[in-house]
Protein backbone atom coordinates (compact mmCIF):
# COMPACT_ATOMS: atom_id res chain seq x y z
CA UNK A 1 0.00 0.00 0.00
CA UNK A 2 1.25 3.35 -0.95
CA UNK A 3 1.27 5.99 1.55
CA UNK A 4 -1.98 8.39 1.79
CA UNK A 5 -4.25 9.79 3.95
CA UNK A 6 -6.97 8.02 1.76
CA UNK A 7 -5.32 4.76 1.73
CA UNK A 8 -4.73 5.24 5.83
CA UNK A 9 -8.53 6.20 6.20
CA UNK A 10 -9.27 2.63 4.65
CA UNK A 11 -7.71 1.26 7.44
CA UNK A 12 -9.44 3.12 9.98
CA UNK A 13 -6.56 5.90 10.86
CA UNK A 14 -8.40 9.20 10.02
CA UNK A 15 -5.18 12.26 10.52
CA UNK A 16 -6.22 16.22 11.44
CA UNK A 17 -5.96 17.97 7.54
CA UNK A 18 -5.90 21.21 9.75
CA UNK A 19 -6.13 24.68 6.89
CA UNK A 20 -2.62 26.28 5.89
CA UNK A 21 -1.95 28.80 8.25
CA UNK A 22 2.15 28.53 7.73
CA UNK A 23 4.20 28.42 4.24
CA UNK A 24 7.04 26.82 4.58
CA UNK A 25 9.96 27.29 1.79
CA UNK A 26 12.83 24.12 1.57
CA UNK A 27 10.89 21.07 1.57
CA UNK A 28 14.03 18.92 2.79
CA UNK A 29 13.97 16.31 5.58
CA UNK A 30 14.99 18.97 7.94
CA UNK A 31 12.18 20.65 7.87
CA UNK A 32 9.50 17.21 8.85
CA UNK A 33 11.69 16.11 11.22
CA UNK A 34 12.02 19.63 13.18
CA UNK A 35 9.33 22.40 12.46
CA UNK A 36 6.71 19.66 11.46
CA UNK A 37 7.00 17.43 14.07
CA UNK A 38 7.03 20.31 16.69
CA UNK A 39 3.49 21.67 15.33
CA UNK A 40 2.02 17.65 15.31
CA UNK A 41 3.41 17.89 19.40
CA UNK A 42 1.98 21.32 19.61
CA UNK A 43 -1.37 20.86 21.98
CA UNK A 44 -3.30 23.28 19.23
CA UNK A 45 -1.05 21.54 16.01
CA UNK A 46 -4.13 20.17 14.76
CA UNK A 47 -5.07 24.05 13.50
CA UNK A 48 -1.88 24.45 11.81
CA UNK A 49 -1.69 23.41 8.48
CA UNK A 50 1.56 23.96 6.64
CA UNK A 51 1.95 24.56 2.90
CA UNK A 52 5.43 23.15 2.23
CA UNK A 53 7.47 23.95 -1.23
CA UNK A 54 10.70 22.71 -2.25
CA UNK A 55 12.57 25.75 -4.12
CA UNK A 56 15.46 24.14 -6.16
CA UNK A 57 14.70 20.34 -7.25
CA UNK A 58 11.15 19.26 -7.34
CA UNK A 59 11.86 15.54 -6.15
CA UNK A 60 11.20 16.39 -2.90
CA UNK A 61 7.59 17.87 -3.99
CA UNK A 62 7.01 15.06 -6.80
CA UNK A 63 7.55 12.43 -4.07
CA UNK A 64 5.18 13.86 -1.76
CA UNK A 65 2.43 14.98 -3.67
CA UNK A 66 0.91 11.49 -4.04
CA UNK A 67 1.06 10.69 -0.25
CA UNK A 68 -0.76 14.32 0.75
CA UNK A 69 2.06 16.12 2.55
CA UNK A 70 2.59 12.69 4.60
CA UNK A 71 5.55 11.41 5.54
CA UNK A 72 6.97 8.72 7.95
CA UNK A 73 9.24 9.79 10.54
CA UNK A 74 11.83 7.30 11.95
CA UNK A 75 13.08 8.53 15.24
CA UNK A 76 16.11 6.21 15.20
CA UNK A 77 17.96 5.46 18.65
CA UNK A 78 18.70 2.47 19.93
CA UNK A 79 15.44 1.33 18.15
CA UNK A 80 13.36 2.74 15.41
CA UNK A 81 9.70 4.55 16.10
CA UNK A 82 8.03 5.19 13.01
CA UNK A 83 5.38 7.98 13.12
CA UNK A 84 3.55 9.38 10.47
CA UNK A 85 4.13 13.25 10.22
CA UNK A 86 0.60 14.70 9.38
CA UNK A 87 0.83 18.71 9.48
CA UNK A 88 2.25 19.32 6.15
CA UNK A 89 -1.32 19.12 4.37
CA UNK A 90 0.03 21.05 0.91
CA UNK A 91 3.40 20.61 -1.22
CA UNK A 92 4.89 22.01 -4.14
CA UNK A 93 7.09 22.81 -6.46
CA UNK A 94 8.62 26.35 -5.98
CA UNK A 95 10.81 25.90 -9.23
CA UNK A 96 8.02 25.78 -11.50
CA UNK A 97 5.47 28.46 -12.47
CA UNK A 98 2.61 27.16 -10.65
CA UNK A 99 4.59 27.02 -7.55
CA UNK A 100 5.75 30.34 -7.92
CA UNK A 101 2.01 31.64 -8.36
CA UNK A 102 0.96 29.69 -5.26
CA UNK A 103 3.65 30.35 -3.04
CA UNK A 104 2.78 34.13 -3.78
CA UNK A 105 -0.30 33.68 -3.12
CA UNK A 106 -0.31 31.88 -0.09
CA UNK A 107 2.03 34.87 1.35
CA UNK A 108 -0.64 37.41 0.55
CA UNK A 109 -3.31 36.01 2.26
CA UNK A 110 -4.63 36.72 5.44
CA UNK A 111 -4.91 33.40 6.64
CA UNK A 112 -1.03 32.84 7.02
CA UNK A 113 0.35 33.71 9.96
CA UNK A 114 3.75 32.41 9.79
CA UNK A 115 6.47 31.74 6.69
CA UNK A 116 9.34 29.03 8.09
CA UNK A 117 12.54 28.73 5.97
CA UNK A 118 15.23 25.85 5.70
CA UNK A 119 16.92 26.86 2.20
CA UNK A 120 20.17 26.01 3.20
CA UNK A 121 22.81 28.89 3.88
CA UNK A 122 23.17 29.54 0.15
CA UNK A 123 19.80 30.34 0.11
CA UNK A 124 20.59 33.63 2.24
CA UNK A 125 22.81 34.92 -0.63
CA UNK A 126 21.61 37.86 -2.93
CA UNK A 127 19.43 36.76 -5.63
CA UNK A 128 18.84 33.82 -4.35
CA UNK A 129 15.63 32.21 -5.73
CA UNK A 130 13.86 31.50 -2.03
CA UNK A 131 14.71 35.86 -1.14
CA UNK A 132 13.16 36.76 -4.72
CA UNK A 133 10.10 34.85 -4.34
CA UNK A 134 9.65 35.80 -0.02
CA UNK A 135 10.37 39.69 -1.35
CA UNK A 136 7.52 38.79 -4.51
CA UNK A 137 5.31 37.95 -1.87
CA UNK A 138 5.62 40.31 0.74
CA UNK A 139 5.14 42.80 -1.94
CA UNK A 140 1.79 41.03 -2.72
CA UNK A 141 0.62 41.18 0.63
CA UNK A 142 0.95 44.69 1.19
CA UNK A 143 -0.79 45.48 -1.78
CA UNK A 144 -3.33 43.30 -0.46
CA UNK A 145 -3.86 45.07 2.48
CA UNK A 146 -3.21 42.13 5.19
CA UNK A 147 -1.87 42.20 8.41
CA UNK A 148 2.06 41.67 8.79
CA UNK A 149 3.45 38.04 9.05
CA UNK A 150 6.12 36.43 11.28
CA UNK A 151 9.09 35.51 9.50
CA UNK A 152 11.12 31.89 10.84
CA UNK A 153 14.51 31.25 9.51
CA UNK A 154 15.48 27.87 10.41
CA UNK A 155 18.82 27.50 8.72
CA UNK A 156 22.37 27.05 10.70
CA UNK A 157 23.00 30.86 10.47
CA UNK A 158 23.64 33.33 13.11
CA UNK A 159 21.23 35.55 13.87
CA UNK A 160 19.56 34.45 10.94
CA UNK A 161 15.98 36.64 11.72
CA UNK A 162 18.14 39.50 11.09
CA UNK A 163 20.24 38.19 8.51
CA UNK A 164 17.25 37.47 6.49
CA UNK A 165 15.64 40.77 7.31
CA UNK A 166 18.85 42.28 5.67
CA UNK A 167 19.07 39.91 2.49
CA UNK A 168 15.53 40.46 2.07
CA UNK A 169 15.43 44.49 2.63
CA UNK A 170 17.87 44.45 0.14
CA UNK A 171 15.98 41.95 -2.08
CA UNK A 172 12.87 44.57 -1.82
CA UNK A 173 14.84 48.01 -2.61
CA UNK A 174 14.84 47.83 -5.75
CA UNK A 175 10.95 47.09 -6.34
CA UNK A 176 9.78 49.38 -2.98
CA UNK A 177 12.50 51.58 -2.17
CA UNK A 178 11.96 51.70 1.76
CA UNK A 179 9.05 49.33 2.12
CA UNK A 180 10.54 46.51 4.14
CA UNK A 181 12.45 49.38 6.24
CA UNK A 182 9.72 50.28 8.16
CA UNK A 183 10.05 46.89 9.71
CA UNK A 184 6.28 46.06 10.04
CA UNK A 185 7.18 42.49 9.79
CA UNK A 186 8.71 40.19 12.51
CA UNK A 187 11.76 38.34 12.19
CA UNK A 188 12.41 35.53 14.44
CA UNK A 189 15.97 34.37 15.46
CA UNK A 190 15.99 30.41 15.92
CA UNK A 191 18.49 28.01 16.45
CA UNK A 192 17.38 24.81 15.41
CA UNK A 193 18.96 21.27 16.29
CA UNK A 194 18.19 17.86 15.13
CA UNK A 195 20.75 15.67 13.41
CA UNK A 196 18.93 14.47 10.03
CA UNK A 197 20.93 13.11 7.46
CA UNK A 198 19.87 12.43 4.22
CA UNK A 199 17.43 9.76 3.01
CA UNK A 200 18.68 6.15 1.70
CA UNK A 201 16.95 3.72 -0.25
CA UNK A 202 17.70 1.26 2.44
CA UNK A 203 15.58 4.14 4.91
CA UNK A 204 12.62 3.48 2.61
CA UNK A 205 12.72 -0.44 2.64
CA UNK A 206 13.23 -0.37 6.57
CA UNK A 207 9.89 1.96 6.13
CA UNK A 208 7.98 -0.49 4.37
CA UNK A 209 8.69 -3.44 6.43
CA UNK A 210 8.19 -2.11 9.47
CA UNK A 211 4.61 -0.32 8.96
CA UNK A 212 3.72 -2.43 5.88
CA UNK A 213 3.15 1.53 3.63
CA UNK A 214 5.21 2.57 0.81
CA UNK A 215 6.53 5.70 1.73
CA UNK A 216 8.79 7.66 -1.35
CA UNK A 217 10.18 10.24 1.06
CA UNK A 218 10.59 9.16 4.97
CA UNK A 219 12.54 11.12 7.10
CA UNK A 220 15.00 9.21 9.66
CA UNK A 221 16.49 11.42 12.55
CA UNK A 222 17.57 11.10 15.95
CA UNK A 223 15.85 11.11 19.34
CA UNK A 224 17.81 14.35 20.49
CA UNK A 225 15.61 17.63 19.46
CA UNK A 226 16.15 21.79 20.46
CA UNK A 227 14.34 24.17 19.08
CA UNK A 228 15.38 28.23 20.75
CA UNK A 229 13.24 30.69 19.62
CA UNK A 230 13.71 34.65 20.43
CA UNK A 231 10.72 36.60 19.97
CA UNK A 232 8.19 35.47 21.65
CA UNK A 233 6.10 38.89 20.78
CA UNK A 234 6.88 38.42 17.67
CA UNK A 235 3.58 36.25 16.63
CA UNK A 236 1.29 38.96 16.11
CA UNK A 237 -1.25 36.59 14.32
CA UNK A 238 -0.94 33.32 16.34
CA UNK A 239 1.52 30.32 16.25
CA UNK A 240 1.53 26.96 17.64
CA UNK A 241 2.36 26.28 20.73
CA UNK A 242 5.42 24.51 20.33
CA UNK A 243 6.77 25.09 23.86
CA UNK A 244 4.37 21.33 24.43
CA UNK A 245 6.87 19.87 22.50
CA UNK A 246 9.81 21.63 24.44
CA UNK A 247 10.28 24.88 22.47
CA UNK A 248 12.25 27.24 24.23
CA UNK A 249 11.32 31.46 24.07
CA UNK A 250 14.85 33.20 25.22
CA UNK A 251 15.05 37.13 24.82
CA UNK A 252 18.85 36.68 23.69
CA UNK A 253 19.70 33.82 21.58
CA UNK A 254 22.99 34.67 20.97
CA UNK A 255 24.88 31.78 23.76
CA UNK A 256 22.11 29.58 22.58
CA UNK A 257 23.26 29.92 18.53
CA UNK A 258 27.04 30.43 19.85
CA UNK A 259 26.63 27.04 21.43
CA UNK A 260 24.78 25.05 18.61
CA UNK A 261 26.55 26.36 16.24
CA UNK A 262 30.25 26.55 17.47
CA UNK A 263 30.25 23.53 19.62
CA UNK A 264 28.06 21.04 17.16
CA UNK A 265 28.39 22.35 13.98
CA UNK A 266 32.48 23.42 14.00
CA UNK A 267 33.07 19.83 15.55
CA UNK A 268 31.07 18.71 12.40
CA UNK A 269 32.56 20.73 10.03
CA UNK A 270 35.94 20.09 11.30
CA UNK A 271 35.60 15.99 11.11
CA UNK A 272 34.10 16.40 7.69
CA UNK A 273 37.43 17.65 6.47
CA UNK A 274 39.45 16.02 8.85
CA UNK A 275 37.35 12.49 8.50
CA UNK A 276 37.33 12.64 4.76
CA UNK A 277 41.06 13.07 4.56
CA UNK A 278 41.38 9.99 7.29
CA UNK A 279 39.35 7.95 4.90
CA UNK A 280 36.58 8.59 6.89
CA UNK A 281 32.90 8.27 5.35
CA UNK A 282 30.28 9.34 8.04
CA UNK A 283 30.35 10.81 11.60
CA UNK A 284 30.11 7.81 13.39
CA UNK A 285 33.46 6.79 12.16
CA UNK A 286 35.08 9.77 12.38
CA UNK A 287 34.43 10.36 16.13
CA UNK A 288 35.81 6.82 16.64
CA UNK A 289 38.99 8.18 15.26
CA UNK A 290 41.14 8.79 18.57
CA UNK A 291 42.73 11.70 17.22
CA UNK A 292 40.04 13.22 15.90
CA UNK A 293 37.97 12.98 19.17
CA UNK A 294 40.88 14.81 20.86
CA UNK A 295 41.04 17.58 18.22
CA UNK A 296 37.23 17.72 18.70
CA UNK A 297 37.33 18.21 22.61
CA UNK A 298 40.69 20.73 22.27
CA UNK A 299 38.00 22.40 20.00
CA UNK A 300 35.52 22.59 23.04
CA UNK A 301 37.31 23.25 25.63
CA UNK A 302 38.21 26.64 23.70
CA UNK A 303 34.67 27.00 23.42
CA UNK A 304 32.94 26.26 26.98
CA UNK A 305 34.89 29.35 28.73
CA UNK A 306 33.41 31.58 25.95
CA UNK A 307 30.26 30.59 27.07
CA UNK A 308 27.56 31.72 29.76
CA UNK A 309 26.62 29.15 32.33
CA UNK A 310 23.36 29.12 31.96
CA UNK A 311 23.29 27.04 28.01
CA UNK A 312 25.26 24.31 30.06
CA UNK A 313 28.23 23.83 27.61
CA UNK A 314 29.65 20.97 29.49
CA UNK A 315 26.62 18.83 29.56
CA UNK A 316 25.85 19.30 25.52
CA UNK A 317 29.32 18.00 24.64
CA UNK A 318 28.88 14.96 26.37
CA UNK A 319 25.37 14.78 24.68
CA UNK A 320 27.07 15.72 21.25
CA UNK A 321 29.63 12.92 21.82
CA UNK A 322 26.85 10.56 22.32
CA UNK A 323 24.98 11.94 18.98
CA UNK A 324 27.84 11.98 17.09
CA UNK A 325 28.39 8.38 17.89
CA UNK A 326 25.38 6.85 17.17
CA UNK A 327 25.96 4.26 14.54
CA UNK A 328 22.57 4.13 13.35
CA UNK A 329 22.35 7.46 12.33
CA UNK A 330 24.69 7.08 8.74
CA UNK A 331 25.47 10.79 8.44
CA UNK A 332 27.93 10.99 5.47
CA UNK A 333 30.72 13.46 5.65
CA UNK A 334 30.51 14.07 2.07
CA UNK A 335 27.26 15.74 2.57
CA UNK A 336 28.35 18.24 5.29
CA UNK A 337 31.18 19.77 4.11
CA UNK A 338 30.60 21.65 1.54
CA UNK A 339 30.67 25.71 1.87
CA UNK A 340 33.58 25.07 4.14
CA UNK A 341 35.29 28.49 4.17
CA UNK A 342 32.24 30.42 5.64
CA UNK A 343 31.52 27.70 7.94
CA UNK A 344 34.53 27.81 9.34
CA UNK A 345 34.42 31.77 9.30
CA UNK A 346 31.34 31.49 11.65
CA UNK A 347 32.19 28.50 13.34
CA UNK A 348 35.40 28.09 14.30
CA UNK A 349 37.29 32.11 13.70
CA UNK A 350 35.22 33.45 16.43
CA UNK A 351 36.85 31.16 18.87
CA UNK A 352 39.75 31.51 17.99
CA UNK A 353 39.64 35.56 18.24
CA UNK A 354 37.94 35.12 21.46
CA UNK A 355 41.09 32.88 23.09
CA UNK A 356 43.71 35.01 21.30
CA UNK A 357 41.85 38.51 22.68
CA UNK A 358 41.66 36.96 26.45
CA UNK A 359 45.26 35.71 26.13
CA UNK A 360 45.31 32.29 24.77
CA UNK A 361 46.99 30.46 22.08
CA UNK A 362 43.07 29.65 20.13
CA UNK A 363 45.33 26.28 19.04
CA UNK A 364 42.52 23.98 18.87
CA UNK A 365 40.38 26.45 16.85
CA UNK A 366 43.59 26.78 14.49
CA UNK A 367 44.23 23.63 13.97
CA UNK A 368 40.66 22.77 12.28
CA UNK A 369 41.33 25.96 10.02
CA UNK A 370 44.31 24.18 9.43
CA UNK A 371 43.00 20.53 8.87
CA UNK A 372 40.53 22.30 5.61
CA UNK A 373 43.89 23.87 4.28
CA UNK A 374 45.03 20.10 4.13
CA UNK A 375 42.04 19.04 2.91
CA UNK A 376 42.59 21.75 -0.22
CA UNK A 377 46.04 21.24 -0.39
CA UNK A 378 45.53 17.62 -0.73
CA UNK A 379 43.08 17.87 -3.44
CA UNK A 380 39.51 16.71 -0.68
CA UNK A 381 36.77 19.68 -2.16
CA UNK A 382 33.55 19.64 -1.76
CA UNK A 383 31.11 22.14 -3.47
CA UNK A 384 32.28 25.53 -1.91
CA UNK A 385 30.54 29.33 -2.85
CA UNK A 386 34.65 30.26 -2.10
CA UNK A 387 35.52 27.50 -5.13
CA UNK A 388 36.73 30.60 -7.32
CA UNK A 389 39.20 31.79 -4.37
CA UNK A 390 40.30 28.27 -3.48
CA UNK A 391 41.85 27.65 -6.89
CA UNK A 392 43.30 30.69 -7.08
CA UNK A 393 45.07 30.26 -3.55
CA UNK A 394 45.94 26.98 -4.83
CA UNK A 395 47.70 28.58 -7.55
CA UNK A 396 49.75 31.27 -5.64
CA UNK A 397 53.22 30.60 -5.15
CA UNK A 398 52.59 30.03 -1.27
CA UNK A 399 49.32 28.19 -1.49
CA UNK A 400 48.51 27.26 2.19
CA UNK A 401 49.56 30.98 3.59
CA UNK A 402 46.66 32.14 0.30
CA UNK A 403 44.00 29.69 1.97
CA UNK A 404 44.54 30.54 5.45
CA UNK A 405 44.13 34.74 4.20
CA UNK A 406 40.83 33.52 2.36
CA UNK A 407 39.30 32.21 5.60
CA UNK A 408 41.01 34.74 8.18
CA UNK A 409 43.47 37.12 7.45
CA UNK A 410 44.84 37.44 10.91
CA UNK A 411 44.80 33.60 11.18
CA UNK A 412 47.26 33.79 8.26
CA UNK A 413 49.69 36.25 9.16
CA UNK A 414 49.91 34.30 12.45
CA UNK A 415 50.61 30.73 11.39
CA UNK A 416 53.19 31.94 8.61
N1 LIG B 1 19.61 18.07 8.25
C1 LIG B 1 19.94 18.52 9.44
O1 LIG B 1 20.43 17.78 10.32
C2 LIG B 1 19.72 19.97 9.80
C3 LIG B 1 19.74 20.34 11.14
C4 LIG B 1 19.65 21.70 11.47
C5 LIG B 1 19.46 22.64 10.48
N2 LIG B 1 19.39 22.22 9.20
C6 LIG B 1 19.19 23.29 8.18
O2 LIG B 1 18.26 22.88 7.21
C7 LIG B 1 18.82 23.01 5.91
C8 LIG B 1 18.20 21.96 5.01
O3 LIG B 1 18.56 20.68 5.49
P1 LIG B 1 17.84 19.39 4.95
O4 LIG B 1 18.43 18.24 5.68
O5 LIG B 1 16.39 19.56 4.93
O6 LIG B 1 18.38 19.34 3.45
P2 LIG B 1 17.67 18.75 2.16
O7 LIG B 1 18.75 18.58 1.18
O8 LIG B 1 16.81 17.60 2.54
O9 LIG B 1 16.71 19.94 1.72
C9 LIG B 1 17.20 21.19 1.39
C10 LIG B 1 16.07 22.06 0.89
O10 LIG B 1 16.61 23.35 0.62
C11 LIG B 1 16.34 23.71 -0.72
N3 LIG B 1 17.51 24.46 -1.19
C12 LIG B 1 18.76 23.99 -1.44
N4 LIG B 1 19.57 24.98 -1.86
C13 LIG B 1 18.82 26.10 -1.86
C14 LIG B 1 19.05 27.45 -2.21
N5 LIG B 1 20.25 27.87 -2.63
N6 LIG B 1 18.03 28.33 -2.11
C15 LIG B 1 16.81 27.91 -1.69
N7 LIG B 1 16.53 26.65 -1.35
C16 LIG B 1 17.50 25.76 -1.44
C17 LIG B 1 16.11 22.42 -1.47
O11 LIG B 1 15.27 22.66 -2.59
C18 LIG B 1 15.42 21.59 -0.41
O12 LIG B 1 14.05 21.89 -0.39
C19 LIG B 1 20.32 22.88 6.14
O13 LIG B 1 21.06 23.49 5.15
C20 LIG B 1 20.51 23.56 7.49
O14 LIG B 1 20.66 24.96 7.31
C21 LIG B 1 19.50 20.93 8.83
O1 LIG C 1 25.67 22.19 6.27
P1 LIG C 1 25.86 22.50 7.74
O2 LIG C 1 27.28 22.32 8.18
O3 LIG C 1 25.23 23.77 8.17
O4 LIG C 1 25.06 21.38 8.49
C1 LIG C 1 25.36 20.03 8.34
C2 LIG C 1 25.14 19.32 9.65
O5 LIG C 1 26.17 19.70 10.54
C3 LIG C 1 23.84 19.78 10.25
O6 LIG C 1 22.81 19.52 9.38
C4 LIG C 1 23.58 19.15 11.60
O7 LIG C 1 23.25 17.81 11.45
C5 LIG C 1 22.50 19.87 12.31
O8 LIG C 1 22.77 21.24 12.40
C6 LIG C 1 22.13 19.25 13.63
O9 LIG C 1 21.21 20.02 14.29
Amino acid sequence: MKLSRTALALQGVELPKPPVRIVHLGLGAFHRAHQAWYTQHAADGAQWGIAAFSIRSAAASAALAPQDGLSTLVQRGVEDVFDVLWPVVEVGDGSSAAGRHRIVELLASPETAIVSLTITEAGYQPGSPALELLAEGLLARERAGAEPISLLPCDNLRSNGERLRLVLTDALRAAEPGWLDSGQHHFVSTSVDRITPRTTAADRRTVELATGWEDAAPVVTEEYTSWVLQGIESFPLGRPHWEDAGARFVTDIQPWEQRKLWMLNGAHTFLALAGQLRGHQTVAEAIADPELLAGVRGFWAEVVPQLPVEVEAEAYAEQLLDRFANPRIEHRLAQISQDSVAKLQERVVPVWLAERGQGRSGAAALSIVEAWCRAMLAGVRSVDAADPGIDAALSEPEPRYALLTLVDSEIAKESR
